[in-house]
């Protein structure tokens, strides 16, 4: 279930504006991996050419190769669309569709998949899902009601419940906690530490503290200025590039003199 992705001088572009220079970077499955950097280094861009995301932007475009387990996402005839139920995503704002029911929220990937399924399977996934993303207990008497009606904690878990359901192989998260208060913080902290037995998870966080209690891995992106691309300058373990990174710059970074 769980993939490794790698890439090798990928290089990422929003028209002839090169955002991200020659990463090279190795995401290992069942770990949760920690982009970290300043303002404008790439962290997002960089995240959403993992599922193809990236070139919905008109203009935007990658050079190189992205791998899960060896399969080049960006190779000949391959579809964007199953790229994306294979590696999910989740958002800085929780995006539950507001019209739907929690449970319609959880089946909507299903659902624009077109893929038919029995009530009672649909009821088992929902279930399943729910409780995957730790939300089970407080939404089963109320699986009918709007998504939207639910705290921002709950719509983000939701959100969470909903990427699960598709069956991903890896999980981005791009900033899932910064909209959220400390307790629905901790909640989602505590579910990604979970999540990562099955799942490749990769997560975008301005949050220091939140990258050294949840990951494995820490990515330090940096820019040398404004109009400069963003480039991967270190990463390593959490514990390393915490306490003894090999790069000034990752140790200034991390102690707070600048970002
Ligand atoms: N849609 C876009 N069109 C053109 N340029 C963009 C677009 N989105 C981002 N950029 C540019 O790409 C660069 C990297 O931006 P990105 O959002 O990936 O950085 P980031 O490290 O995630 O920043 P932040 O931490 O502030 O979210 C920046 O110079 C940004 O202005």
């Amino acid at each position: 279930m769980s993939k490794r992705i790698e890439t090798t001088d990928l290089n990422v572009y929003y028209g002839n504006f090169r955002a991200v220079e020659d990463v090279t970077i190795t995401i290992e499955p069942r770990a949760v991996t920690a982009f970290i950097g300043p303002s404008g280094c790439g962290k997002s861009t960089f995240l959403r050419t993992l599922n193809r995301m990236h070139e919905v932007i008109p203009g935007a475009h990658v050079e190189g190769e992205v791998l899960l387990d060896g399969e080049n996402l960006y190779g000949p005839g391959v579809d964007p669309v199953r790229v994306r139920r294979q590696v999910g995503m989740v958002f800085q704002r929780p995006n539950p569709f507001p019209t739907m029911s929690i449970k319609e929220n959880v089946l909507a990937g299903i659902r624009l998949n077109n893929k038919r399924m029995p009530k009672d399977d649909q009821d088992a996934l929902v279930e399943s899902s729910l409780r995957g993303a730790n939300l089970w207990e407080e939404v089963k008497n109320r699986l009918e009601l709007p998504g939207s009606g639910l705290s921002g904690g709950q719509q983000q878990r939701l959100c969470i419940a909903r990427a699960i359901a598709m069956s991903p192989e890896v999980l981005l998260m791009d900033e899932p906690c910064s909209a959220l208060d400390p307790i629905s913080t901790l909640a989602i902290e505590d579910l990604i530490a979970e999540l990562k037995q099955k799942y490749t998870i990769v997560i975008v966080t301005h949050n220091m503290q939140q990258a050294a209690r949840v990951s494995d891995t820490t990515a330090f992106f940096n820019i040398a200025g404004t109009g400069a691309p963003g480039k991967l300058i270190e990463v390593g373990p959490t514990d390393k590039i915490f306490s003894a990174p090999d790069v000034q710059a990752t140790e200034d970074y991390i102690s707070g003199r600048f970002g």
